[in-house]
């Protein structure tokens, strides 16, 4: 399918309005990450309609458990910004804090922050472990940690009624075994848009 009517199709699917300000923003990000990826090697995916459904959709399943309002997010290992690139493009009241430490990932996600003219989000070059005082009221991470390393290495950058989420597929319920008790947690079953494939948000939170 054609790149703006797919982008449009899919974002219909999620319940997002495709204005022309987003399909353009989305544009711009599928040509740099293309190019950059010559080089960078930022991404497997090479494909326009891959990189829209399994980056760009797939990262904004993540929106469909986030409250209305303005919210202190971070993403954790971000890599060329997945999540949280695409939920700062479609939530500009998102202010969105990508964690990464890779040097090239972080010039690449300097310069998108740029190309996109988008305020809401900023880079921090550091891995999660060694970041210190600051505190969100969500974290989101996709393909990094298992629930328990998750926990382990980022539970210390939540606020207090803060909770992390997640998207894994289908083998999540191995990670599920064996939390501690005060982890309370909860699966939303959703469909990446245009296509039959299941997604599984993980809600974590803390008696
Ligand atoms: C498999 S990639 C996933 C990237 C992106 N989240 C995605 O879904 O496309 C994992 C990313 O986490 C970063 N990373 C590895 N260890 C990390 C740590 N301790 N703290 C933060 N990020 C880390 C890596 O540099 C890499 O970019």
């Amino acid at each position: 399918m054609e790149r703006e009517r797919l982008l449009i199709k899919g974002l219909k699917e999620l319940g997002i309005e495709p204005s022309d300000e987003i399909i353009n923003r989305f544009d711009n990000y599928l040509f740099e990450l293309k190019k950059w990826n010559r080089a960078y090697n930022l991404t497997a995916l090479k494909n326009d309609e891959d990189i829209i459904i399994k980056h760009f959709f797939d990262s904004l399943l993540y929106l469909r458990v986030i409250p209305e309002g303005q919210r202190d997010i971070c993403d954790i290992g971000s890599g060329a910004g997945f999540p949280g690139v695409p939920m700062a493009i479609v939530n500009t009241r998102l202010n969105i804090t990508l964690i990464e430490p890779s040097r090239k990932k972080v010039a690449f996600l300097r310069h998108m922050k740029k190309a996109l003219m988008l305020n809401n989000i900023e880079v921090l070059d550091k891995r999660i472990e060694d970041v210190r005082n600051m505190l969100f009221d969500i974290a989101v991470t996709r393909a990094l940690f298992n629930i328990k390393d998750l926990i382990k290495k980022a539970g210390h950058i939540l606020k207090e009624d803060g909770f992390f989420v997640l998207n894994k597929g289908p083998r999540f319920e191995d990670e599920i075994i064996g939390l501690p008790d005060n982890v309370k947690f909860e699966v939303i079953t959703i469909t990446l848009p245009c296509t039959s494939l299941q997604r599984y948000l993980i809600v974590l939170k803390f008696a």
